[in-house]
């Protein structure tokens, strides 16, 4: 479990991180979402100790990251930066990492299985592939067998199949009851990959939710010359709905059901149209106050 209370980050006069309250939970793939520069990196730089926080405090499993006696063993972490040594071979990188964090040297070979890198652990990493590179970093953060695991943007750059593998190998570890915390500007990669949002904007925690939650209801957009009418035949039906400038949404029905009451009601409709708002959606109606740099015509 990760826990931050009031996390924030300051550098010089600019605020990375404000305030950020947040819990991060085993079993279930966590998505860290925010548009490009909102502060996840600076968030899980902070969880690793790796920079300072101005003010604010997070842990892991209820301490903080430099008070852990085994890091590697209890949190596994594939940042943006590449972090080895681009002269060793893969198997020599992960011994290293094995032997300076008193993990058994045979964990390499199982690590190497697990990202699929066993044919070409012997070859010098500086020749690798984006997405070998990637393979090697998520190794190296398995290396200790950790509970917790942290991926910053991991499919960046991957193609489709590397993007599948990623996905499915933080499901299978949420799955095996670890805490998988993951950062991403997709929206689309979180809907598939996340079962738990983290919404981040201009620093703040704007939203921590189920995905289910997330995705406002589909509802049914009717449009009528005399939509007063059918508002309070709705009413009157006890349908959930809301008024727009020039339609009407209700949610929990179906096109169907609108279009029959409007008949007996002898209303006519000009439009009936369901609508299934998109994650995507949601995440731009939330974030729209806070991202940070807009095009020229954003
Ligand atoms: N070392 C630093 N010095 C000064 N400003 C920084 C530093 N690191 C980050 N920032 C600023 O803090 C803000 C948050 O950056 P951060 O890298 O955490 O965002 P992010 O959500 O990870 O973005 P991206 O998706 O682009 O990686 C940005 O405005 C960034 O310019």
């Amino acid at each position: 479990m990760i826990s931050a209370s009031g996390l924030t980050k300051v550098y010089g006069g600019k605020t990375a991180l404000d305030h950020a309250d947040f819990t991060v939970r085993p079993g279930v793939v966590t998505g860290f979402l925010g548009p490009n520069g909102s502060g996840k990196s600076t968030a899980m730089r902070l969880i690793l100790n790796l920079d300072r926080a101005t003010s604010g405090s997070v842990t892991v499993n209820g301490r903080p990251y430099r008070d852990l006696p085994a890091p590697l063993r209890e949190v596994g972490a594939l940042l943006e930066a590449k972090a080895w040594h681009g002269g060793r071979s893969a198997y020599n990188h992960l011994r290293f990492l094995a032997g300076t964090n008193g993990i058994p040297r045979r964990r390499v070979r199982e690590v190497l299985d697990v990202v699929g890198l066993h044919d070409v652990a012997a070859k010098r990493a500086k020749g690798y592939s984006l997405g070998m590179g990637q393979r090697l970093g998520i190794a190296a953060a398995l290396l200790g067998d950790p509970a917790i695991l942290m991926f910053d943007e991991p499919v960046n750059g991957l193609d489709p199949e590397g993007i599948l593998w990623i996905r499915r190998l933080m499901q299978s570890l949420a799955a095996e009851g670890r805490t998988v915390f993951v950062s991403s500007h997709l929206m689309s990669e979180m809907a598939l990959t996340a079962g738990h949002l983290i919404v981040i904007g201009r620093g703040r925690i704007l939203a921590d939710t189920p995905m289910a939650d997330f995705v406002p209801a589909s509802h049914v957009r009717v449009r009528s010359p005399d939509l007063a009418a059918l508002a309070r035949a709705v009413a009157a039906e006890n349908w959930r709905a809301r008024t727009t400038a020039d339609a009407l949404l209700v949610y929990g029905v179906t096109p169907a059901d609108l279009g029959d009451l409007a008949y007996r009601h002898g209303i006519r409709v000009h439009e009936l149209s369901p609508v299934h708002p998109s994650l995507e959606e949601a995440f731009m109606r939330l974030t729209a106050e806070s991202v940070e740099f807009h095009g020229i015509d954003g």
